[in-house]
């Protein structure tokens, strides 16, 4: 992992919470939502591995998207069994980790954490009007900003059940990665 300056000097305004157990995230939302980002500075500020959902699609899938064409479950369906796989890993050896997926359907998060205990869930909100403009501004990726429209009418919000820690993608990056770690904390403390 090797972050940017600007996400390392935020990430030393924030208290390392210490926790009782090692946290396994999933960092969830739609394309933009700011995933990568919130993530990178998680897995900075707990000092854990960060693993980015985007690396892990296959290069049909990248295509496609780049293309202007939504997946299919069917297209996700590996892609989702990969990511479930490196959490199986940091489960089993104790590790703690982030990874970053939008995870976008009921099903998906239920492929990807499903009975697995410890697991918790970080949903960034955010509407088309706040993403649309940062990933028009966004250098280097694959993905147009013409498919947050199918990413948001996909989108199954998280229901209670899932114990999601919700947060809005509409704060800085310190309020956001601030509001997660101190809610991490508090349910590791109570669990
Ligand atoms: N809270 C924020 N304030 C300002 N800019 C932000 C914020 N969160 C994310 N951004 C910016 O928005 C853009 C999208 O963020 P990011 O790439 O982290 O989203 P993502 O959910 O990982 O997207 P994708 O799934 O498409 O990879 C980036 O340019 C990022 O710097
Ligand atoms: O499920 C999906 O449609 C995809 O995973 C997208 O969400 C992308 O991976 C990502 O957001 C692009 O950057």
């Amino acid at each position: 992992m090797n972050p940017e300056p600007e996400l390392t000097a935020l990430a030393a305004q924030l208290p390392k919470p210490r926790l009782r157990r090692p946290a396994v995230i999933l960092v969830m939302g739609v394309s933009g939502s700011g995933k990568s980002t919130v993530g990178k500075l998680l897995a900075t500020v707990l000092g854990c591995a960060l693993q980015e959902g985007d690396e892990l699609h296959s290069d049909s899938n990248v295509e496609k998207m780049r293309g202007g064409t939504p997946l299919t479950d069917e297209d996700r369906a590996p892609w989702l069994r990969s990511i479930a796989a490196v959490i199986d890993g940091w489960l089993e050896t104790g590790s703690a980790g982030v990874v970053t997926c939008s995870a976008l359907k009921r099903s998906y998060r239920d492929l990807i954490i499903g009975p697995r205990e410890g697991v918790q869930l970080v949903y960034i909100e955010g509407t088309a009007a706040l993403i649309g403009p940062r990933m028009l501004t966004r250098a280097g990726h694959y993905m147009p900003a013409s498919l947050l429209d199918s990413q948001l009418a996909t989108l199954e919000v998280p229901r209670e059940e899932e114990r999601p820690i919700v947060v809005s993608g509409s704060g800085t990056l310190l309020d956001i990665a601030g509001y997660i770690l101190d809610q991490l904390a508090r349910r590791d403390a109570a669990g």
